[in-house]
């Protein structure tokens, strides 16, 4: 199954640019809890499991450890671990199955990943035994969003992902699609949607057949403190973007302003999604998005509602208000 896995460090040339092809809101309801094994806050969860118990099933397969919600009517997952350390073995372990199973089933697999707190939580991906059993050259890598900034700049979510993971492990430098960082935000999203195109048309990438937009195989997604994901804000227009496969954002709250993000059809075509947040910082809009919470806001991690499955992975800090 694996194959050129002794170099764990692979080439410095250039990732592929895409420049040579210039070429309903859901709010999630309420899910059910079984908790499996319980060091978090944890009173009024439970009580939430016995109310909605007649719902409540076992976890995948996939999951490893922690405490295991599932909502099998919504296709989605949760999975509360005690540190992100356990969130970051059990992440590695999902990830490598669906490598394993897309690249067996279509011989590719096409994995999209966002930047900031994420990049961190794939280093056991870097490690034994996954570094050494998964197939890298079956990957296709995306990014869910990107700052348009060089590629060697702090900001840039190509380098945090090439520095913390890429650079070790031997996906083909051909597979890494980074963003034409030469162009402004339009251009860039522009020649970014140009390029899956492409790639949708040679079969690398898969297209829905409910929605017609790309289909990735996995999207590995943070979420801002704010709710945001990719680079889609709360109240931004871009939030109802629904033509547009890729799109720019040039006043982005967070810095850098200029962007380039998937749109909501987009990631929402997905066939698994990865949602991966950690840190009592975020607690509130977890709280929110899959507690009893009233607020009112709907927060763009709301908007998550992939064709298949969404797999919220929580640290107990995250987790610590539902
Ligand atoms: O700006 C961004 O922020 C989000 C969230 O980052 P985190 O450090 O709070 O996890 C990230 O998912 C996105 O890709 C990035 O551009």
């Amino acid at each position: 199954m694996a194959t050129a896995a002794s170099s764990l460090t692979f080439s410095t040339s250039l990732p592929k640019l895409c420049r040579p092809f210039s070429i309903s809101i859901t709010h999630l309801p309420q899910v059910s809890l079984n908790f499996k094994k319980l060091n978090c806050s944890i009173s009024s969860a439970l009580k939430i499991s016995r109310r909605t118990a007649a719902t409540t099933t076992k976890a995948s397969s996939m999951a490893s450890s922690g405490i295991t919600t599932v909502d099998q009517k919504n296709k989605k997952v949760v999975e509360v671990f005690d540190t992100e350390d356990e969130l970051a073995v059990s992440l590695a372990k999902y990830t490598a199955d669906l490598s394993d199973k897309f690249a067996k089933e279509r011989g590719s697999f096409t994995v999209v990943v966002s930047g900031g707190s994420l990049i961190k939580s794939l280093r056991k991906l870097v490690e034994a035994p996954y570094v050494d059993s998964i197939d890298w050259s079956k990957w296709h890598v995306f990014w869910v969003d990107e700052r348009v900034v060089p590629k060697d700049h702090p900001d840039s979510n190509y380098k945090l992902a090439f520095d913390g993971f890429l650079s070790k492990v031997p996906i083909p430098p051909g597979n890494v699609y980074a963003i034409n960082d030469a162009l402004s935000s339009e251009g860039a999203a522009d020649d970014y949607e140009t390029c899956l195109k492409h790639l949708v048309h040679t079969g690398v990438i898969n297209k829905s057949s409910v929605s017609g937009f790309p289909k990735f195989d996995l999207m590995l997604v943070g979420m801002g403190p704010d709710g945001h994901v990719a680079s889609l804000f709360p109240g931004h227009p871009l939030l109802q973007e629904n033509q547009k496969w890729v799109t720019h954002i040039t006043n982005s709250p967070k810095p850098p302003p200029g962007r380039i993000t998937f749109t909501f059809p987009v990631i929402n075509s997905s066939s698994y999604i990865a949602l991966v947040v950690c840190g009592a910082g975020k607690a509130s809009v977890v709280q929110t998005a899959l507690g009893k919470s009233q607020n009112s806001d709907v927060f763009p991690v709301q908007m998550v509602s992939p064709e298949g499955e969404l797999k919220w992975f929580l640290d107990k800090d995250a987790a610590s208000k539902l």
